[in-house]
């Protein structure tokens, strides 16, 4: 774990600190269990499936208040147990959005110019010299880039992408992005001015419009039952023969399997995935697929972020044993990661706040 403030602050607090993470890195929920023993103030961490009552009855029991995820999604967490139990909430926004949202840039580059199979030939040795046809991929500039759920992440995306590469934006989520809406219309304007072509923005009425415009398609929703598989054969078959695709979302948004049967047919298709279904594990086939990136969720792990999201996990769970109000703003958390100053006597983020009529900061 880089830095070390966040144990400092649970030190400082005094808190008896075990860092299960030092003992192996996926603990079951026995394991987690007997961690806790008979006295618990608070668990910190980021759980690998959802756990439901399990986790939250033995924290109840063992006197504990708090749970933080160290993580802003928090779809692996049954919060209505929690609350059942008393036990708040945390999770980490306000860290995540530009450092998951520079890995989605990242595998959306790396896809489109093939840089993992041109970096894997090389080191083989297989190069003997320069050829018009050697890894030959797409230009991004001009084309289409297709967000499907335009939240934090997906617009901070979307605006690398614009910015970046010109590409011209189609997004679909529930709700309207004014405020990425409004970027792209400047941004087009200014390019007019210097004499350039103007970027586009478009939000599509409906998802499969995206699939069948974009040349390039990132996936950023939150996961729940609307979003479970919403990337499946049916979809995957709408997609352009030379599309790119990018998780960096949840693993069960995409159908997997469909997913491997469609690059198996379609070697033009390119992928990059950073979650996965099964994670830690991956679909019978994936790995062979020369036209799939695949990395071990790391969108999240830049140092910055990563020291962040320690520092307002730890902080959710120290304000909620000493009983602190809930900040008002959770994506406004930089008086929490400021450490020449001691941070505000609040939660960063409780999501079941109102549920358990926790106050809130006024600060
Ligand atoms: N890979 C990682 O390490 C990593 C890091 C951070 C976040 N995440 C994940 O990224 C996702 C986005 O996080 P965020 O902070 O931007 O969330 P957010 O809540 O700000 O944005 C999610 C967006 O999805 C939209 N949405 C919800 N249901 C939809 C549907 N059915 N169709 C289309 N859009 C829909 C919402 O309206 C919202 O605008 C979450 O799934 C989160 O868990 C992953
Ligand atoms: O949801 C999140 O914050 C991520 O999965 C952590 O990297």
């Amino acid at each position: 774990m880089p830095g070390t403030r966040w144990i400092n602050l649970l030190v400082q607090q005094d808190c008896r600190v075990e860092i299960c993470t030092e003992k192996k890195t996926i603990l079951s929920v026995e394991d987690i269990i007997a961690l806790i023993g008979n006295k618990c103030d608070g668990v910190i961490g980021q759980l690998t499936e959802d756990w439901g009552d399990t986790l939250f009855s033995a924290l109840a029991k063992a006197g504990g208040k708090a749970f933080s995820n160290m993580a802003v999604g928090y779809n692996n967490v049954d919060v209505d147990a929690a609350t059942k139990y008393g036990v708040a909430v945390g999770n980490t926004p306000g860290v995540l959005t530009e450092t998951t949202a520079e890995l989605a840039a990242s595998l959306s580059l790396a896809a489109s110019r093939r840089i993992v199979e041109a970096d894997e030939f090389m080191r083989a040795g297989l190069y003997d010299g320069w050829l018009p046809h050697l890894f030959v991929g797409n230009l991004l500039k001009g084309q289409t880039v297709g967000v499907i759920g335009a939240g934090r992440i997906g617009s901070a995306y979307a605006r690398m992408m614009i910015e970046g590469f010109k590409m011209n934006l189609i997004y679909y989520d529930l709700y309207q992005a004014t405020r990425l809406e409004k970027f792209v219309t400047a941004y087009g304007q200014f390019l007019k001015a210097s004499g350039e072509q103007p970027v586009t923005w478009k939000r599509a009425s409906s998802m499969d419009e995206v699939l069948q415009v974009a040349d390039v398609i990132s996936l950023h929703p939150i996961l729940d039952k609307t979003t479970y598989h919403l990337i499946n054969k049916e979809r995957l078959s709408k997609m352009k023969k030379e599309a790119i695709l990018i998780n960096c979302s949840r693993g069960p948004v995409v159908d997997e399997e469909a997913l491997v049967e469609h690059l198996k047919h379609n070697p033009m298709f390119r992928v990059g995935l950073d979650v996965f279904e099964d994670e830690p594990y991956m679909k019978p086939g994936l790995a062979d697929m020369k036209n799939a990136i695949v990395v071990p969720h790391i969108a999240s792990a830049s140092k910055w972020t990563r020291e962040g999201m320690a520092t307002l996990a730890a902080l959710n769970v120290v304000g909620k044993i000493k009983g602190f109000p809930t900040w008002s703003n959770p994506n406004a958390v930089e008086p929490f990661l400021d450490e020449n100053s001691s941070p505000p006597p609040a939660c960063p983020s409780i999501v079941n706040a109102k549920a358990l009529g926790l106050p809130v900061s006024k600060l």
